[in-house]
């Protein structure tokens, strides 16, 4: 299987472009891929594939316990850059079927190769049930999560997949990976969550730390931290448009007023090619 390894801010993929549709033991294979020592080494498995209807192309993403994930701003942006330097398309505004729908992507390109992506990560899904929490509210706005580590003020937000995002003075002092897998794995998520820690220094400065369902911490999380800007406005902590830092860079955020949809920009990268 020939495989393209890349990462968004350090969010790291296995690319495959060798499939038609998904094969069925994609979850063993995204397990054995991914593991960091007897695998390739990444964060998730990513299927690009052709794609029947409107879009362009259709792309399927297995986090690295092999479960799939609905949404992955970062695999989304790693995609755009796969399919436009490989010379699968010549088109700077690409159309990707993912689970959640069809994602529309801007492509930016310097001499040749993409070097920043614009994605519509769609509008943001804040009723408590449909994230789902098994809180029955409109929103979930600084609810509480108790857990051994400590109790937390959460901020629900799904952008096709469930955050649950929580603001504290000092990341120095959160013990992520104590807290995050006890967040991750509470009854409050009934199928799970990925955990956001965030400090603002400024309403359009934050940042961010991840610990992702079905992978751990990671260095960057695409729709964490188009969450943690959505949690943002609504706990009155951050403007809508936000720079995202995490521990593998910086994210540009824009939960924009006149249409409802988060906008992200980053870049993605390739970083070597192989056969497994
Ligand atoms: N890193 C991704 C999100 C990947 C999926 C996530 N672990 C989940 O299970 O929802 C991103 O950049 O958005």
């Amino acid at each position: 299987m020939k495989f393209t390894k890349m990462h968004g801010l350090g969010n790291d993929f296995v690319v495959v472009a060798e499939f038609s549709s998904v094969p069925e033991e994609i979850s063993l294979l995204a397990q054995k891929v991914c593991d960091r020592h007897f695998g390739i080494g990444a964060d998730g498995l990513v299927l690009v594939m052709p794609n029947a209807g409107e879009a362009d192309f259709t792309m399927r993403i297995f986090n690295a316990d092999g479960t799939e994930a609905e949404q992955c701003g970062n695999a989304v942006r790693c995609v755009a850059k796969y399919v436009f330097d490989k010379g699968l398309t010549d088109k700077t505004e690409v159309l990707l079927e993912t689970r959640i729908g069809v994602q529309k992507l801007q492509l930016f390109v310097e001499a040749g190769q993409v070097s920043q992506v614009t994605v519509d990560m769609g509008e943001p899904t804040l009723s408590g049930t449909k994230i789902p929490t098994t809180v029955d509210k409109e929103q979930v706005v600084n609810h509480p999560v108790a857990v051994p580590g400590g109790e937390f003020p959460f901020t629900a937000v799904s952008m096709g997949n469930p955050h649950a995002v929580i603001f504290v003075e000092d990341l120095q002092g959160i013990e992520l990976h104590q807290t995050g897998p006890q967040i991750e794995t509470h009854p409050l998520f009934p199928r799970k969550t990925n955990v956001e820690f965030v400090q603002v220094h400024k309403p359009d400065d934050v940042t961010m730390h991840v610990w992702e369902r079905g992978c751990g911490e990671t260095l960057a999380c695409g729709s964490g931290a188009c969450a943690v800007v959505v949690a943002g406005v609504l706990t009155g902590n951050t403007a809508r448009k936000t720079t995202v830092h995490l521990k593998g860079g910086d994210l540009h955020i824009e939960w924009r007023e006149a249409d409802n949809r988060v906008y992200m920009t980053g870049p993605s990268v390739i970083v070597f090619e192989g056969s497994y």
